[in-house]
């Protein structure tokens, strides 16, 4: 609303006999109607994302967006209108109600009605309120009916028909180190709930289940984030360094981006690209939130991005998160409350027809990373269960991927749970599992032959010459992963020839290396 400008007072709507009533609103009113209205729009774009199988976001992250106010409060409103949402629309049809200007506002009358039949229905006030009220016994009535037709003697009992159980999960939130270290906010968080730091990934830590933090102050202020286990492993298995260049091809809501961010510490440079641009926004908002200042967002698409771009020529490496079926976050995604997944078309049972072209841009999009020239690593994610969009992708780019002289390599080798036995090298793949583990995530990493891979703390590429002018060739030299640092290697001992500072007689003699040992053959 513009500044200056006073808000125009909600009034109740005219009753029918009545001359038209304005009345101030208390706070509680004020508040319960906007509520309301807030719990409208979210259904609204849960329920039609659902019919079209394209959701925009979950039901959580639509409601933790920091445009909702009362977050707990439409939550819970949303939640219960869709566990009530085949009896609401029962009791609506029989009634006869729904027609005419509702039927454009349905999620709104759903909303009331499910606080009439169901919910405290306290502070009642606006139009549609009032409509609905007027037909209360009507409304009654219809459920009476419907209760004798199904055969069951409560409205509790014919909700129990349709609920499924919940799985109760350990909470685990990321701490985003470019705000709060980890002990900190292991210490601030443990005012309130049992914390622990997880023994795996770096910077993310465990609560019990049901620990409900959507409006701590940590979270709010952007210093610790929601973020699963499965979901924390992709980036941290990506390993970016301080100062890379990393793409992250399709980024929105960005939670793999800002945690990017916060393993560079801030430094080197982040591109983050999202097709969607509603999903800009939502990209967007994820990173201010994040404070982190390095991350530069496209909107566009990622197989439109031209590889030999100068502007990527410094890319290192990508994560590529593509959109997929979500079959593996579909319980803390809350869809089994959703329409389709009482009438089995829910992701998990998704028709073959979606999966085949999921997984056919999911090749595209894997096969396109691969193909920029400067990257040496690249980490392709899913939260699916589904073969086809995840050991069969893989397998399918491995010749290409070894062509540009990609490999697999093994991220989280302490990680039982690996890729399903289907083809030779699956032994490096990750999965997690969505009732073992919370979440049913996948998660490859190709990393080129030459890939140096640098031990924690270690020099980078940039740093080997200096190392080699100090002597400390033969300490470098043992941390480095030998099977994979010949080409790097090389061109630090030519660096190293050229600038006249040690003149080692060969490049395995420098480096102690023996022939087998060299896979490429070097004649100087
Ligand atoms: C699974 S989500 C990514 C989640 C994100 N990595 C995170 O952790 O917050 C996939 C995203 O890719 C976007 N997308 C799909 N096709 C794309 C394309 N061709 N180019 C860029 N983004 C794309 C979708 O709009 C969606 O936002």
């Amino acid at each position: 609303m513009a500044r200056g400008k006073k808000a125009k007072p909600i009034t109740a709507a005219p009753r029918a006999a009545d001359k038209p009533e304005t009345k101030r609103l208390s706070n509680a009113e004020r508040s319960a109607y906007f509520s309301r209205r807030e719990a409208a729009k979210v259904l609204r774009t849960v329920l039609e994302g659902d019919a079209r199988r394209r959701a925009v976001g979950s039901i959580k992250s639509l409601i933790y967006r920091p445009s909702i106010r009362n977050k707990k409060g439409t939550f819970a409103l949303v939640c219960q209108t869709l566990k009530h949402l085949p009896i609401i629309k029962d009791v609506l049809e029989a009634a006869g109600l729904l027609k005419g200007k509702w039927k454009r506002q349905e999620e709104l009358i759903y909303i009331i009605t499910y606080d009439i039949l169901f919910g405290k229905a306290v502070s009642l006030v606006g139009d549609a309120e009032v409509f609905l009220m007027h037909r209360k016994d009507a409304l009654q009535a219809a459920l009476a009916k419907l209760l004798v037709k199904k055969k069951v003697k409560t409205a509790q009992d014919l909700v129990q028909l349709y609920q499924i159980p919940e799985v109760s999960k350990p909470r685990h939130v990321r701490v985003n180190t470019l705000k709060i270290d980890v002990d900190s906010a292991l210490l601030e968080l443990g005012r309130g709930y049992m914390v622990q730091k997880d023994n795996l990934v770096p910077d993310l830590l465990i609560l019990p289940p049901g620990a409900d933090l959507h409006n701590h102050p940590l979270v709010t202020n952007g210093s610790v984030f929601m973020q699963g286990k499965a979901s924390s492993m992709v980036a941290a298995a990506l390993d970016p360094k301080p100062g890379w260049e990393v793409l992250d091809a399709c980024a929105a809501p960005g939670n793999k981006t800002v945690h990017l961010a916060a393993l560079m510490r801030g430094k080197g440079k982040i591109i983050a690209c999202e097709l969607n641009k509603e999903r800009v926004n939502r990209l967007k908002e994820t990173i201010s939130l994040s404070g982190a200042t390095n991350i530069k967002v496209l909107h566009g698409d990622f197989l439109k991005f031209n590889p030999k771009d100068p502007s990527f020529s410094k890319v290192n490496a990508i994560l590529l998160d593509p959109s997929c079926s979500g079959s593996g976050t579909a319980s803390s995604r809350l869809d089994h409350l959703l329409p389709s997944y009482a009438t089995g078309h829910a992701a998990d049972v998704m028709d073959t027809e979606r999966l085949n072209k999921l997984a056919a841009f999911q090749r595209k999009a894997l096969t396109h990373a691969l193909s920029f020239a400067a990257v040496e690593r690249v980490v392709y994610s899913t939260c699916s269960i589904h073969q086809i969009e995840n050991e069969d992708v893989i397998s399918s780019v491995l010749p290409l991927a070894a062509s540009y002289g990609f490999q697999l390599s093994t991220p989280f080798p302490r990680w039982q749970r690996r890729g399903l036995p289907v083809f030779e090298g699956s032994q490096h793949l990750l999965r997690t599992d969505p009732v073992e583990d919370g979440e049913g995530f996948f998660i490859a990493l190709f990393t080129k032959n030459n890939t140096v891979n640098y031990p924690e703390k270690q020099a980078t590429c940039k740093n080997t010459p200096r190392a080699l002018r100090t002597n400390r060739l033969q300490n470098v030299k043992k941390k480095f992963v030998i099977s994979c640092t010949r080409t790097k290697l090389f061109h630090t001992w030519l660096h190293a020839k050229q600038s006249r500072r040690r003149r080692p007689k060969t490049f395995l003699e420098a480096y102690d290396l023996n022939e087998s040992q060299s896979t490429e053959c070097f004649t100087i």
